[in-house]
């Protein structure tokens, strides 16, 4: 093990709790790109202490790489210091370097106070105009995943559902993956395909709100006319993946007719007697808080059966740490698309990396991709990448409508939220996620969201059949001992229970 290595992870891992939150400073930009997403964690500061930042310190890695400070020549060696104060605020002071400061786009003259909740958001520091980091309370436990060509990302929260993806590759069941509209609920569900031995077969994705009642069999099912056979969707993912979107949005009769599918296991193409049984994964998504969706309605039946996992992918302002991978990436597939072989040559300026961490972003990662392509046609022939002031207009962080946070009774950011004040909570609310989240004072969301980031917290969903098994004997099929030996919610065991086949 390298010298580097030793400071910037196992010396800090003796310090400190590994799932505990630190101020870490993440690469947003910089002018070599390899470096984006490296992360740095300011353990003095954390323990009380000063911490400094200058063109030697600290080092920042990624991936379990040796570290490396920022070593970019325009960075002064004489450092910004952050100094903890008694009331639990960071002083910012950049008396003596000779770097130009800004912080959250304004310019920092000597000193800056950041509060505890700033943290828990993330500030947005520049330096010299030419490098963005991100100051954020970060784990610093990070699963070991390795990168992945499909779902980029280096929040915890993006490792984490890399790690399950990994886990749901290779087994059939279904999947309910949910979020804020934009987020990358397909983008998983295609990950999930990629990683499974159904890569080669085809990957189908139903948008079910479009799909008109009257044709809505047809479609679904496929259809025999004057002797014109046309494929309905399950057909046409044979041996591979079907993805329903957005579920709570398709019609009543969707609803039923997806429900008969289920209950068969087979399609009945219009117009034919053949019963075709299917045969592909299905996925689902749904960017409604489970809590909104009507009890004992054809929907909700139709959400149990097909949940027998549930990934939580939350919004991009809550892993503000993805947003330079990301929109590096996609600037550089927009360009590729746009200017073929041309080499890319543009460089992401300071200025613009620092807008787009700042922006709200209620379209999730599907806006940041739409604003990259804007970017890199109104950047052709320009030496900087820049946003058009009429897009900077309608960019600025105003409104925070359609955010999964909204609910009256959240109180305080997920983030701030640690694993075992989360495993306390949870097991004085008898592990009900809804109990949970409001003694919290978060959302059920962020729950569900919290539980995929620690590891050892699980829901019922999570459990393997032999677990089930063991602890149905151990216990008598007595559920209420099997939630305190499992540590999971009672209603959640029984449904899995039921689903399993157990007499209950
Ligand atoms: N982690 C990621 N890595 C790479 N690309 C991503 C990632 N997340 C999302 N994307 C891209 O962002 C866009 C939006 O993602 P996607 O369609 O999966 O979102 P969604 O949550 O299913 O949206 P909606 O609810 O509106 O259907 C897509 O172009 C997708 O390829």
């Amino acid at each position: 093990m390298s010298a580097t290595q030793y400071t910037t992870k196992h010396a800090v891992d003796e310090l400190v709790d590994s799932y505990q939150r630190v101020p870490m400073l993440v690469i947003a930009t910089h002018p070599d790109r390899s470096r984006i997403g490296e992360r740095a964690a300011l353990i003095d500061l954390h323990n009380e202490g000063n911490d400094y930042l200058s063109r030697v310190k600290p080092e920042f890695a990624k991936n379990g790489n040796a570290g490396r400070a920022l070593l970019d020549e325009f960075i002064s060696r004489s450092p910004i210091i952050f100094q903890s104060e008694p009331d639990g605020r960071i002083k910012l002071r950049a008396h003596s370097t000779k770097t130009t400061v800004t912080v959250v786009g304004r310019g920092v003259q000597d000193e800056y106070v950041l509060h505890e909740r700033e943290l828990d958001n993330g500030v947005v520091i520049g330096l010299n105009h030419r490098i963005v980091l991100l100051l954020k309370l970060l784990p610093l436990h990070d699963s070991a995943v390795d990168d992945n060509d499909v779902l980029f990302g280096i929040s915890s929260d993006i490792r984490a559902i890399r790690q399950r993806v990994e886990q749901l590759a290779s087994m059939s069941l279904p999947v309910m993956i949910r979020g804020a509209a934009g987020v990358g609920k397909q983008q998983a569900a295609y990950a999930i395909h990629q990683a499974s031995e159904r890569r080669d077969k085809p990957f189908i994705s139903v948008n079910l709100a479009a799909i008109h009642d009257a044709v809505a069999e047809a479609e679904l099912f496929g259809s025999e006319r004057d002797g014109n056979r046309q494929l309905g969707y399950f057909e046409q993912a044979n041996g591979g993946t079907i993805v329903l979107e957005d579920i709570e949005d398709a019609s009543v009769n969707v609803h039923r007719l997806l429900h008969t599918v289920l209950q068969s296991g087979s399609v009945v193409p219009v117009g034919t007697e053949d019963t075709q049984p299917i045969n592909c994964r299905i996925m689902l998504t749904s960017h409604k808080d489970p809590g909104d969706i009507e009890e004992n309605s054809t929907l909700s039946m139709l959400i149990e059966k097909l949940s027998a996992y549930q990934l939580f992918i939350p919004p991009l302002t809550e892993r503000r740490e993805d947003i330079g991978l990301l929109f590096d990436y996609f600037v550089r597939e927009q360009w590729q698309k746009l200017y073929g072989n041309r080499a890319y040559d543009a460089k992401i300026s300071g200025e613009l990396m620092s807008q787009l961490m700042t922006f709200h972003w209620p379209g999730n990662v599907r806006q940041l991709r739409n604003v990259a392509r804007q970017v890199v046609i109104d950047s052709r022939d320009q030496e900087q990448l820049h946003l058009d002031p009429q897009l900077l207009s309608m960019l600025r962080p105003t409104s925070v409508n359609g955010h999964w946070e909204e609910e009256t009774h959240v109180q305080r950011r997920p983030n701030s939220v640690s694993r075992n004040e989360l495993l306390e909570t949870l097991e004085s609310c008898r592990f009900e996620l809804q109990a949970t989240g409001k003694k919290l004072g978060i959302s059920r969301a962020s729950v569900y969201q919290l539980i995929q980031r620690f590891e050892g917290v699980r829901t019922a969903q999570d459990l393997s059949e032999e677990e089930i098994k063991q602890s149905y004997e151990k216990n008598r099929s007595d559920t209420e001992k099997m939630m305190w030996d499992l540590q999971v919610s009672q209603i959640g065991l029984r449904r899995r229970l039921k689903s399993l086949g157990y007499d209950i």
